[in-house]
């Protein structure tokens, strides 16, 4: 049973497991109510912390009114209480509407073209909501003097039990997910969205999952707090509340388990023995302890003993999770019409507000072709690549690939269809090791991998994260990502940029290879022409958002236009 677990939860992850539920299961013994009441309250409250971590720790999901989640819980309980139905299927009613609010929340505030404000804006008129709510449905909620849930004598034991059981549970599980393609797939979200939208993943579905899990933990916390607390009054999803926990995380650490009870523990334990003897100086002293911490340790106390104890980057990348192995293709690709062009852009036009960039291009590029975009700065053909790639939706004309019409389609969709993206400055996952950001890429593979022995060394590269390779590295390693997640077509935008003239041919070299060992279509813009010739079948000259001219290269070469403004001939 040890080692399934050690297997399940990583070695390190099971002796902290271990020596937390060794002390938990001792506290009862050696202390007395009073003292075990308030540890009771520091757990739930960590839990709720921990909640509130999934969402803006783990997925980058701010929700600044998590209280509401919180407070749903707490008034299942006390709600069932105050009616003599067991507390626990109040609990569990207050858990399922958390989750009903958080996924409404998430469709809306965390679309393709929801604004970054609109989920501060959503939380927040969710705790508003919440607590208004509560204060007006007095039948229902008893209004501002809020339910007691009445608390027999000898009962925190069992309180404390009950506490200790949900969140060991709960702290188990998610150690179980972390290492699972949902936990995988979280921290593709949180170290780089770009990237992780263009291996596949959804953003939307990820976060919104991820708010959903974090309300539903947050309600649990509040569920099992209202009999610890006594009273379920507004303040339990109120505004304040919300502020408070988003304190506490910041405190404690994001992104980390220890963080969100740390952060929690201390400020509600020291809110009990000082809140007493200071006063209302307590709150100034907790502002400036909050100052202190976001100041000199951003990564709160959880990251702050990280960097003490001098832990590896490899779990400090991971934000805690070691991830899993290899898990071969994530997705089956759709089937394609054999027909049809790999890519086909018709009479497609873009502009940036009144500026027209790309101004009605019409390319067809067959199965296993390579073509290269070449054209003076400004032409439009980095616009164009994100056009085709659904970074940009287009004013008018159509986009095809691989025989599906994918005009209105978001990055993550095309990419499904076996679309590979490489960018003029390399997108990896920077603050991850090597062998992680392969890791992720070939979990979410949609081929198999596309065999490289030059980039073995990435596999075994967890050193050290991967914002501190050489610019020609990072390149190597981008590569090594996508070519890794099996792609049908691969649309490059100078990735020659910034190496050394050898790098460059080699590079080349590599991806003719790849190409034509996989019949990958290739649609690179590049403008050294020693790589063009090394690279292209066909290559396309843009001018001006419309296409000069289109040929090999000789033919391109002899354009009279071409060779006066682009190849520097007279
Ligand atoms: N997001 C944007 N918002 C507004 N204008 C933009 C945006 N992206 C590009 N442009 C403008 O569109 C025009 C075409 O830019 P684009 O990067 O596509 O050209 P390019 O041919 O790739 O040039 P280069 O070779 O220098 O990369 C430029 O005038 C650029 O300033």
């Amino acid at each position: 049973m040890i080692s399934a677990l050690r297997q399940r939860v990583g070695a390190g992850h099971a002796a902290a497991l271990a020596a937390a539920v060794l002390a938990l299961a001792a506290a009862p013994f050696v202390l007395l109510p009073y003292p075990l009441a308030l540890l009771t309250l520091a757990l739930v409250y960590g839990l709720f912390a921990f909640g509130l971590d999934v969402a803006w720790g783990r997925a980058g999901v701010v929700s600044i009114g998590h209280a509401a989640f919180f407070g749903l819980g707490a008034y299942g309980s006390a709600i069932a209480a105050a009616h003599d139905v067991p507390m626990v299927l109040g609990g569990t009613a207050g858990v399922a509407a958390a989750v009903v609010v958080a996924v409404l929340v998430g469709l809306a505030g965390l679309g393709r073209r929801a604004m970054p404000a609109t989920m501060a804006v959503l939380t927040l008129a969710m705790t508003l909501v919440m607590s208004q709510g509560a204060r007006s449905w007095t039948s229902l909620t008893n209004g501002t003097n809020g339910l007691v849930v009445f608390t027999g004598d000898g009962v925190v034991g069992t309180y404390y039990r009950t506490a200790a059981i949900v969140l060991g549970t709960v702290v188990l599980v998610w150690l179980v997910v972390l290492r699972g393609r949902l936990g995988r797939r979280f921290l593709a979200i949180r170290a780089d969205q770009q990237r992780a939208e263009h291996l596949g993943i959804d953003p939307r579905r990820v976060k919104t999952t991820a708010l959903a899990v974090s309300g539903a933990v947050s309600a649990v916390a509040g569920a099992i707090a209202a009999p610890v607390m006594g009273l379920v009054s507004p303040s339990a999803a109120g505004i304040v509340l919300s502020t408070e926990v988003l304190v506490w995380l910041a405190v404690g650490g994001l992104g980390t388990i220890s963080g969100a009870f740390l952060g929690a523990g201390l400020v509600t334990l020291g809110e009990q023995t000082l809140g007493d003897v200071l006063g209302s100086w307590y709150l100034l002293l907790m502002g400036v302890l909050f100052l202190v911490v976001v100041r000199f340790a951003p990564e709160g106390l959880a990251g702050l003993a990280r960097t003490l104890l001098r832990r590896p980057v490899r779990e400090k990348a991971a934000g805690g999770a070691v991830l899993a192995g290899p898990a071969g293709p994530a997705r089956a690709l759709p089937p394609v019409d054999g027909a049809a062009p790999a890519v086909s852009a018709q009479d497609v036009e873009k502009d940036f507000g009144p500026v027209p960039v790309i101004k009605g291009i019409d390319l067809r590029v067959g199965s296993g072709e390579v073509i290269c975009l070449i054209g003076p700065n400004g032409a439009g053909k980095s616009t164009f690549l994100g056009v085709l790639a659904g970074e940009h939706l287009p004013e008018r004309g159509r986009v095809q690939l691989a025989g599906h019409d994918v005009t209105g389609w978001a990055p993550h969709e095309r990419a499904r269809l076996g679309l590979g993206r490489l960018f003029q400055v390399p997108s990896v996952f920077l603050d991850l090791t090597p062998a992680q950001n392969l890791a992720i890429a070939r979990a979410e593979a949609v081929q198999p991998p596309v065999a490289l022995p030059l980039y073995d060394r990435f596999l075994e590269a967890d050193a050290a994260p991967a914002r501190e390779l050489s610019l020609a590295d990072r390149r190597a390693l981008e590569l090594a990502m996508v070519l890794s997640w099996g792609p049908r077509i691969l649309l490059l935008d100078e990735p020659a940029a910034g190496l050394s003239h050898e790098d460059s041919i080699a590079l080349a070299r590599t991806l003719r290879d790849v190409a034509e060992r996989t019949g990958c279509t290739l649609v690179a813009v590049e403008h050294d022409m020693e790589i063009v010739r090394e690279l292209a079948d066909r290559v396309v000259v843009l001018a001006d958002g419309r296409i000069l001219v289109e040929g090999s290269m000789e033919e391109v070469s002899a354009h009279d236009e071409v060779r006066r403004a682009y190849l520097g001939v007279a």
